[in-house]
């Protein structure tokens, strides 16, 4: 009996790396191998007496910002130990830090729990200011070096009514503290965004003192998925997986945007539901549909919560990817079919730009990405939107809103088609 129960143990061995929080060792990490180094060679200067460089690490979802800074900082942090210099890493990721105040309490934490101490100041009902004091003590009074990891810090936008973003303004105190005497430890400060240009909402003021290296991280292709999850591969018991297993989750990964976290997500789900129907190995049905369940949940997850007008401006986006050849969508053909649905419906109309904020800010929960474009000299710029599920998934999943239903499909097929072709 008890073999039996055995035998049936499952297929996965060990779930940890099919987690994408899980900091794997590096010997895990494929292709990374220039940020590795770029990353390892300006944080290493906390090995010796110096203050090392701030950083910029900028790139799509997935393509391993957060899991090389994780690496390097706790090889580093690891180096230290041995030679007596107590260097922390603090991090924070910003995603749902609301405001400035929120957010230099949640550094003053973090900062205390790796120190193993309390923090003194409540998280509500105190001045910014008396929780900046409350980051510096601790920093001080436990750490020689302090990298600062500020993972998705664009998000970090603070008080509609400051007119600086707060992501520019807790660059500007934390670079100063480190430039002046409120911070005597030695700090860096690592930002990390997928948006390429956050650099240009940085104000002038923080510009002046954060100047950072700037890190490139770009898409993987679809052998390098391959390659990071060959390397994960031992999560799965031996001889469970299909050969074509590996290949056809990388290809589907690939397929939009090269994200790790999706390829990892991806093979997870179908040895779980692999696990389920109680097969003996993961096969390719298992992960054609675990493509499906992820897509709509996805999908489902974000469209769920969203406003009516982002609805709109990510439906009509979405019907010219569905209907492009490169299933993209440009930010100018998307206004105008945006401008069809909202008359159509009789909803309020937006500037272009408020469109292009409202698609912006999708990009949050990587279902769609952006790129800036022009097509040559004489015509204008816009932002090329690319989706990170099918287009399809998410006009059905909006459809399911009887508003939106109430605009016939074939009306706006019809303008999608006749906005591409005048597209130049
Ligand atoms: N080169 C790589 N080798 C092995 N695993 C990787 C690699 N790049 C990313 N991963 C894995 O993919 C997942 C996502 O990576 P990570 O969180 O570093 O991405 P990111 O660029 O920070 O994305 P985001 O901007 O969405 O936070 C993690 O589980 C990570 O372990």
């Amino acid at each position: 009996m008890l073999l039996e129960f055995d035998e049936q143990d499952g297929l996965i061995r060990d779930r940890s790396l099919l987690d994408p929080n899980y900091v794997v060792e590096e010997d895990r990490i494929v292709g990374r191998d220039e940020q590795l180094q770029e990353v390892t060679k300006m944080l290493r200067v906390a090995l010796g007496d110096n203050r090392p460089p701030n950083l910029f690490l900028y790139g799509p979802s997935g393509t391993g910002k957060s899991l090389i800074t994780k690496a390097v900082c706790n090889n580093i942090s690891r180096i230290c130990k041995s030679r007596d210099i107590s260097f922390g890493t603090i991090e924070v990721n910003c995603q749902d830090l609301d405001t400035l105040g929120v957010a230099v309490y949640e550094l003053a934490k973090q900062a205390a729990d790796q120190a193993g101490v309390d923090v003194e100041v409540p998280k509500h009902g105190v001045a910014t200011k008396e929780k900046w004091d409350e980051l510096y003590r601790i920093v001080n009074e436990h750490f020689d070096s302090v990298a600062f990891v500020l993972d998705e810090l664009d998000m970090l936008v603070g008080r509609r009514d400051k007119q600086e973003p707060a992501f520019s303004r807790l660059l500007y105190q934390l670079s100063r503290a480190g430039a002046n005497d409120d911070l005597t430890a030695y700090i860096s400060v690592v930002a990390i965004s997928n948006d390429t240009r956050m650099m240009e909402s940085v104000g002038s003021r923080a510009l002046s003192s954060f100047t950072p290296e700037d890190v490139h991280f770009n898409d993987y292709d679809a052998n390098q998925l391959q390659a990071i999850l060959r390397r994960r591969q031992d999560a799965f018991h031996d001889d469970v997986v299909d050969d074509d297993v590996i290949p056809l989750t990388a290809a589907f990964a690939a397929q939009t945007h090269g994200d790790a976290r999706k390829a990892i997500d991806l093979i997870r789900v179908a040895g779980e539901l692999a696990e389920r129907e109680g097969d003996d190995r993961v096969q390719e049905a298992h992960v054609r549909e675990a493509q499906e369940k992820v897509e709509k949940n996805r999908v489902l997850e974000v469209v769920r919560g969203i406003s009516t007008q982002k609805k709109l401006s990510l439906y009509a986006t979405a019907t010219v990817a569905a209907e492009a050849n490169d299933g993209t969508a440009r930010s100018t053909t998307g206004y105008r079919v945006y401008q069809f649905l909202t008359e159509s419906l009789e909803a309020d109309q937006y500037h272009q730009e408020t469109y292009v904020n409202k698609m912006k800010e999708l990009t949050t929960y990587s279902l769609v990405d952006f790129e800036r474009r022009s097509h040559g000299p004489t015509s204008g710029m816009f932002l090329e939107f690319q989706f990170g599920e099918r287009p399809e998934t998410i006009l059905e999943t909006l459809r399911e809103d009887s508003r939106i239903d109430m605009v016939s499909t074939d009306a706006v097929e019809s303008v999608v088609k006749a906005q591409i072709r005048n597209q130049t």
